[in-house]
């Protein structure tokens, strides 16, 4: 159940189990999943640093078609298990039809008053917004109920990624939704960024090319405790 009393999720066509419970105010580490397309070792790399997750996204862009679609379930039980909600990058025809949590849309994944629509009220729908705060309230217009800034720093996995200021964060506050800073973001920049405003710290490489991936995850978490002492 969510907040607003909501399942978080009714269209669940083959996951099995309970959806994740999601707080009104998530603040934490947004984990996404590296280009692998090795499903073991995938599942293993995430397994490991999940408990340090608030929220997981899969996304690869190496896979095809039908290894996305056998990623994306076997994450989702994964996911389920560790009550993280898991949001599928790109694709909504994929979350919906395998009931994940929610999914993430940049400006050339479709429409997300469609996405609203095909996966329900309680669902996490994302929205890129780049560097751009008018896109981020027609973002939030259109469904998203939270949004996504960056690239804050340069970024290995998306080298090409737009920059962003961090002052785009506090400007976004207005909108209401929770507010994900990604791109390039390791355990001692993220202190900016959420003093910026960011509720979500969105990662690939700081956790997954980490040489202790682990020792990462937690010193993310560390990062928030620092900044929000009393939560
Ligand atoms: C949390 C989050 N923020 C931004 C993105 C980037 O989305 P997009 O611009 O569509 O780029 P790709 O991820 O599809 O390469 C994201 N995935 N997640
Ligand atoms: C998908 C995406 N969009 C902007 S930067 C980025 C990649 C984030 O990965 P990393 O944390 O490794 O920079
Ligand atoms: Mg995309």
């Amino acid at each position: 159940m969510v907040a607003s009393g909501l399942p978080a999720f009714s269209h669940s066509a083959r996951a099995s189990s309970v959806p994740a419970t999601i707080p009104p105010r998530p603040r934490g580490l947004y984990l996404i999943t590296p280009d692998d397309t090795d499903t073991t070792r995938l599942l293993a790399r995430v397994e490991a640093v999940l408990p340090h997750a608030c929220w997981l996204q899969y996304r690869n862009k190496r896979a095809d078609a039908r290894l996305r679609e056998a990623q994306a379930i076997a994450l989702l039980a994964l996911a389920r298990a560790h009550h993280v909600p898991l949001l599928i990058n790109d694709d909504a025809t994929l979350a919906a039809r395998i009931g994940a949590d929610g999914v993430h849309l940049g400006e050339d994944d479709g429409d997300l008053a469609q996405a609203r629509a095909s996966l329900g009220p309680a669902a996490l729908v994302g929205a890129s917004c780049y560097d751009d705060i008018t896109r981020a309230r027609r973002a939030v217009d259109a469904g998203a109920n939270h949004v996504a800034f960056g690239a804050f720093h340069p970024s290995t996995t998306k080298p090409g990624a737009r920059r962003a200021d961090p002052e785009l964060l506090a400007q976004a506050a207005a909108l209401g939704v929770p507010r994900v800073a990604i791109g390039g973001i390791t355990p001692d920049n993220a202190r900016a960024l959420l003093d910026a405003g960011a509720d979500l710290i969105a990662v690939v490489g700081g956790v997954f090319d980490a040489p202790d991936p682990i020792a990462a995850a937690r010193a993310y978490r560390a990062a928030f405790e620092r900044a929000h002492p009393s939560s």
